[in-house]
C-alpha cells in the first residue's frame, strides 16, 4: 500500500525537512506500479531516467538548492501523446508504436526544468478519440475505484486520457499532464475522482503535443487537490515562441484563496439538466449549488440554447480536423510503414489500413465526407457558424454571471462491460455533453470531486468562466473543496 502523503506541497516539505528523499520516493512509487500493473495506467515505465533524475533532485535538496520549491523531485505522469524526449510516444497506436521523439513537449520540458520526475507515460483512447480509454493498442485502463476488478466487473476510467487519471487516483504520481480537446482530461478526472483542469486554449504550449483538433486541443492538468492544480499550472502556463497560438502576455502566477465566494454570481444552465442525467449527479449539483449560496453567492438559473447542437457542431469539426491532421501518417515521414509498397498508392493505404484502429479510420472517412466540394458549405462551414453561436451563448451568460456550474459527466464511471456495447460516436455524445463547448468556445473549465454515489465512485461538478479566469475557478474550486472535502475518502480509497 503507498502511504505517501496525499499533497504535493506536503511531499516537497518532507523533501525539504529530509524525512524523505525523491530517491525513496521513486523507488516506492516505482514498486507501486508494478503491483498496480491490472490498472493499465502506465503504458511504459521510465525506470532508469526517473532513477538518476531523483538522484539529482536529492543532490539538490541536501545542498538546499531545489530548483523549485514545490516540485523539485515530485513525480508525475505524462500522457503518451506528449513528445518526451528519447522515450516512446505511441498515442496508444500501431501507427506510432516504435515513435522515439528527439525533443519533449513545452509543457513536460517546464515541469522537468523545475525539477519534476517523469515516471513514465500513460494510457489514452487511441490519438485522444475517446472517452472510456478503452480503444487502445495496449488495452483498456480500470478505474482503481472499482472494488471489484474481475474481468467483467471493473468500470472504465473515462477517456481518452485515463491512464492519466488513475495514476493520480491511485497514488501513483502527484500529477499528471493530460489533454482535452472535447473533455479528455474533465472525463477520467471526473470519473476517478480527482481534479482535472481545461485551462483557457492558449494559455498553455500545445508544442510537442501530437494534435488531434488544432482549434480545440489544449494541454490538461489532473491532480488530487486544487492547490496541486495551481501549483503544475503555475509552472507550465505562458507564451512559447514555438506554439505561435499561445498569448503573448506573460502569466501572472495564481494565487489562491479560498475564503471568498460572497457576492459570486453562479450561473446554473438549465439545458444541461439533460435526459440521462443520473439522480445522485443531480442531487450532488444541487447540494454545491445551496452550499454556495448559503455562503452568500446568488445562484440564478441560465439559458445557454445552442447546448444541444453543440455536441453534433463538435463531432462535425472533431472529424474534419482529424481527417487533415490524420493524413501526415503516410508510411513515409515517420511511424509505421507498411511492408507491402509494391507502388506509393499501395503504400499509403496499406500503411494506414495496418496502422490506425477502426474508430481513427471512421473518423476520417466521415471527415472527409464532410470536407466533399458538394458537402462543404452544408456540413463544415455550417458547424463553424454553430459554433459560433455556442461561443457567444458563454459571451451572453458571463454578462450576467461570473462562472457555471455544471456536472461534468451525467452519471458515476460505467462498467466496462456495458460502455463498450454502443460505438464510439455514441459514447462520445454521452460523455462528452457537458464538456465539449467549453472547448469550442476555448474558455476554461474545472472538473473536480464532489463525493460518493450509492455505489462509491466518484461524482464531480464542473465549474466553466470567461477566458483566462483560471484564477477565479480555481478560488471556488478550493472553496467547494474545504467545504466537501473529497480527499477524506482516499482514505478509504488507498
Ligand atoms: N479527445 C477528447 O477530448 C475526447 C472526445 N471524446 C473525443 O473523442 O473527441
Amino acid at each position: 500500500m503507498n502511504r505517501l502523503p496525499l499533497r504535493v506541497r506536503q511531499i516537497s516539505e518532507c523533501f525539504r525537512e529530509k524525512s524523505l528523499d525523491p530517491g525513496s520516493v521513486v523507488e516506492q512509487t516505482l514498486a507501486a506500479i508494478d503491483r498496480q500493473k491490472t490498472l493499465n495506467a502506465f503504458v511504459r515505465v521510465a525506470t532508469t531516467k526517473a532513477l538518476q533524475q531523483a538522484e539529482q533532485s536529492r543532490e539538490r535538496w541536501n545542498r538546499n538548492a531545489p530548483r523549485d520549491v514545490n516540485l523539485d523531485g515530485v513525480t508525475v505522469a505524462v500522457k503518451d501523446n506528449f513528445c518526451t524526449k528519447g522515450l516512446h510516444t505511441t498515442c496508444a497506436s500501431r501507427m506510432l508504436e516504435n515513435f522515439v521523439p528527439t525533443y519533449s513537449a513545452t509543457v513536460v520540458d517546464r515541469l522537468e526544468q523545475r525539477g519534476a520526475i517523469v515516471l513514465g507515460k500513460t494510457n489514452l483512447d487511441q490519438f485522444g478519440m475517446g472517452s472510456g480509454c478503452v480503444d487502445s493498442i495496449f488495452g483498456p485502463t480500470r478505474n482503481s475505484w472499482s472494488e471489484n476488478l474481475a474481468d467483467d466487473q471493473f468500470r472504465i476510467a473515462g477517456g481518452s486520457s485515463g491512464g492519466s487519471a488513475v495514476a493520480v487516483a491511485a497514488g501513483l504520481c502527484y500529477a499528471a499532464l493530460g489533454s482535452d480537446t472535447g473533455g479528455s482530461t474533465r472525463n477520467p478526472a471526473s470519473y476517478c475522482g480527482i481534479v482535472g483542469l481545461k485551462p483557457t486554449y492558449g494559455l498553455l504550449s500545445r508544442h510537442g503535443l501530437i494534435p488531434l483538433v488544432n482549434s480545440m486541443d489544449v494541454p490538461g492538468i489532473m491532480t488530487r487537490t486544487i492547490e496541486d492544480c495551481a501549483i503544475v499550472l503555475n509552472a507550465i502556463a505562458g507564451p512559447d515562441d514555438r506554439d505561435s497560438t499561445t498569448v503573448k502576455r506573460p502569466f501572472l502566477p495564481i494565487k489562491l484563496d479560498s475564503s471568498f465566494v460572497k457576492g459570486l454570481r453562479v450561473g446554473i444552465p438549465r439545458e444541461y439538466h439533460c435526459e440521462g442525467l443520473d439522480k445522485e449527479v443531480l442531487e450532488c449539483w444541487t447540494r454545491v449549488a445551496d452550499l454556495l449560496e448559503r455562503a452568500g453567492a446568488t445562484v440564478t438559473s441560465v439559458s445557454m440554447p445552442y447546448t444541444a447542437s453543440s455536441i453534433f457542431v463538435y463531432s462535425i469539426l472533431n472529424q474534419c480536423e482529424v481527417s487533415s491532421n490524420m493524413a501526415r501518417y503516410d508510411g513515409i515521414e515517420y511511424g509505421h510503414r507498411s511492408k507491402e509498397d509494391a507502388s506509393t498508392e499501395q503504400l499509403y493505404a496499406k500503411t494506414r489500413a495496418e496502422g490506425f484502429n477502426s474508430v481513427v479510420k471512421n473518423r476520417i472517412l466521415s471527415g472527409n465526407y464532410f470536407l466533399l466540394r458538394r458537402n462543404y458549405d452544408k456540413y463544415f462551414e455550417k458547424a463553424l457558424k454553430v459554433r459560433r453561436l455556442i461561443a457567444e451563448d458563454f459571451v451572453r451568460a458571463f454578462k450576467d454571471v461570473d462562472i457555471l456550474l455544471t456536472p461534468t459527466t451525467l452519471s458515476d464511471a460505467p462498467l466496462y462491460k456495458d460502455f463498450i456495447r454502443s460505438n464510439n460516436r455514441d459514447q462520445c455524445a454521452v460523455q462528452d455533453f457537458c464538456t465539449q463547448s467549453a472547448n469550442m468556445a476555448g474558455i476554461p473549465a474545472l472538473s473536480l470531486p464532489i463525493s460518493l454515489s450509492s455505489r462509491r465512485l466518484p461524482l464531480s461538478l464542473q465549474l466553466m468562466g470567461d477566458h483566462f479566469s483560471e484564477e477565479l475557478l480555481l478560488r471556488v474550486g478550493a472553496w467547494i473543496e474545504k467545504e466537501v472535502d473529497f480527499l477524506a475518502n482516499y482514505s478509504e480509497h488507498r
